[in-house]
């Protein structure tokens, strides 16, 4: 528990700087995003645990799906590769890297963004021989709190491509879709 809890907080300031970097990107005030984060924004940790499976070619570790979140941050599993993110209908295998964090940007950073960024598909496959861990932390806003693109990059040339929602709805809508196999960030595409 106290490994998990400093884990947080330094995960916090990772996190911070990507969202930073994400708001100079996009030509706003560096501490637009991180504050928008108010005292009941909520960040999940998940720990993943897949087992070793015979039939690979059968099973997913998990089904391909964006994240939920503004951004996700994932410890990956040392020695075993399993994570796969799409690009153009290919998928592509992350790498091994030790001791490496990927920083995802998640659905509600593309709605924010106006699709400006894109919360990449991806998935996990298993491995015949070896189980594979990952923690992976999920920051999100406020469930109450409207999510909708910034007025700031909204414009005649770049119209408005997303619904308005909250964190709240659109998790559960994640959920849902996920299920169904389809893509939550398809229901609030305008
Ligand atoms: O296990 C992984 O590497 C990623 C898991 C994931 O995408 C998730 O928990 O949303
Ligand atoms: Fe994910």
């Amino acid at each position: 528990r106290d490994i998990l809890s400093e884990y947080t907080v330094r995960c916090r300031k990772i996190a911070n700087l990507f969202l930073q970097n994400l708001a100079k990107l996009l030509d706003l005030h560096e501490d637009y995003f991180v504050n928008m984060f108010d005292e009941n924004a909520l960040t999940y940790a998940r720990l993943n645990y897949y087992p070793n499976c015979p039939k690979p070619d059968h099973v997913f570790g998990m089904k391909p799906h964006t994240d939920a979140s503004v951004i996700t941050i994932v410890f990956i599993d040392d020695n075993v590769s399993g994570l796969q993110l799409q690009k153009d209908g290919v998928w592509y295998n992350i790498p091994i890297l030790p001791n490496a964090l990927l920083v995802n940007v998640g659905d509600v950073m593309e709605i924010m963004s106006n699709g400006f960024f894109k919360s990449p598909i991806h998935r996990v496959v298993t491995n015949a021989e070896k189980e594979r861990l990952s923690l992976v932390m999920f920051y999100t806003m406020n469930p109450e709190k409207e999510i909708e693109p910034l007025s700031e990059l909204v414009d005649e040339k770049r119209p408005r491509r997303y619904r308005k929602t909250t964190t709240n709805d659109y998790i559960a809508q994640l959920f849902e879709t996920f299920a169904r196999g389809t893509l939550a960030i398809d229901t609030v595409k305008i």
